[in-house]
């Protein structure tokens, strides 16, 4: 049984199949790509891989967020205006782009760097604010373990614990890794859209009967109050759980610009172009 009014159901499954990305990348692309177009307000969520030389050269984003958390390895990022940091396994970088960041993300250390990297969309108020960072050391996660479920908390709240991370746009992110035989009852705010992201392991989402889902599945979620997960397997079960209040606004995206019309990315382009409206420190600068 589960304490929940409604429980939250698995309506679509998707299995995210690695492409290339960036210079010399390969992700794994569960929402963006073309089975989950868009969980508003949610953009895009990468599994990402990648060895030097490889890795995410200079480029611009604008109307929205990255939040970049780092499963296994250690990347730099160095942005236009002299903003640069090191991420290593289990940090997180949240980064509000709002009206222009330029920036490369690129590998520090040799062998694959592991990580996800979700694009959560920015409010219309929202898409011209200042460009801010959130950085969270591992050590300086919200954690928390209550009968064989251990959590990280990104953003939101697990087990009383709260993350300290302003989320712009209200959203919930949380890592859980799952031990053999526990199970998990996790409250998730009515009418945000919410998915998993499977890492490793396998596991029951939504309902006791439902078949079991494994890593590199991308389980889009039933509305409701709640989800519940049961790890039957052997092995521990490790997943991502995102959630985020609906925007409702038209998206319109070109590449690393999501705005809401046309106009606003023939705007983002120009602006990009010619060094304007938060774009001024592009012209003279590119990453070392
Ligand atoms: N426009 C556009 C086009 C192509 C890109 F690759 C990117 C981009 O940077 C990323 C795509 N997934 C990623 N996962 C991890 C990291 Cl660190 C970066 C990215 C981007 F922004
Ligand atoms: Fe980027």
């Amino acid at each position: 049984s589960v304490p929940f009014q409604s429980p939250r159901k698995v309506v679509k499954k998707v299995l995210s199949l690695s492409q290339s990305e960036g210079q010399g990348a390969t992700v794994r692309r569960s929402i963006g790509g073309h089975e989950v177009r868009n969980l508003d307000p949610f953009l895009l969520l990468d599994e990402f891989s990648v060895s030097k030389p490889g890795g995410f050269p200079d480029h611009p984003h604008r109307g929205f967020e990255t939040v970049t958390y780092m499963l296994d390895g250690v990347f730099t990022h160095q942005d236009f205006s002299g903003h640069t940091g090191t991420i290593r396994t289990g940090d997180v970088q949240w980064m509000t782009a709002g009206r222009g960041i330029v920036h490369s993300e690129m590998p520090a250390a040799d062998g694959v760097q592991k990580g996800l990297q979700l694009w959560i969309n920015l409010a219309s108020k929202d898409k011209m604010i200042e460009p801010r960072y959130q950085e969270l050391e591992s050590k300086d996660i919200s954690q928390a373990e209550k009968d064989g479920v251990a959590v990280r908390i990104i953003a939101g709240e697990a087990f009383g614990v709260r993350s300290p991370v302003y989320t712009q746009t209200p959203t919930m992110y949380m890592d859980f890794t799952m031990q053999p035989g526990s199970q998990l009852h996790q409250p998730i705010p009515e009418g945000w859209n919410a998915f998993v992201y499977i890492i490793e392991g396998e596991g029951v989402f939504g309902k006791e009967g439902a078949a079991p889902a494994s890593a590199h599945h991308c389980l889009v979620l039933s509305a409701g109050d709640g989800l519940s997960v049961w790890n039957r397997s052997g092995a521990p079960l490790r997943f991502a759980l995102a959630a985020g209040q609906p925007l409702n606004e038209p998206v319109v995206q070109q590449g690393p610009f999501v705005m809401n019309s046309r106009a606003q990315i023939q705007q983002a382009m120009e602006d990009y172009y010619y060094g304007r409206n938060g774009f001024e420190k592009a012209s003279q600068w590119s990453s070392a």
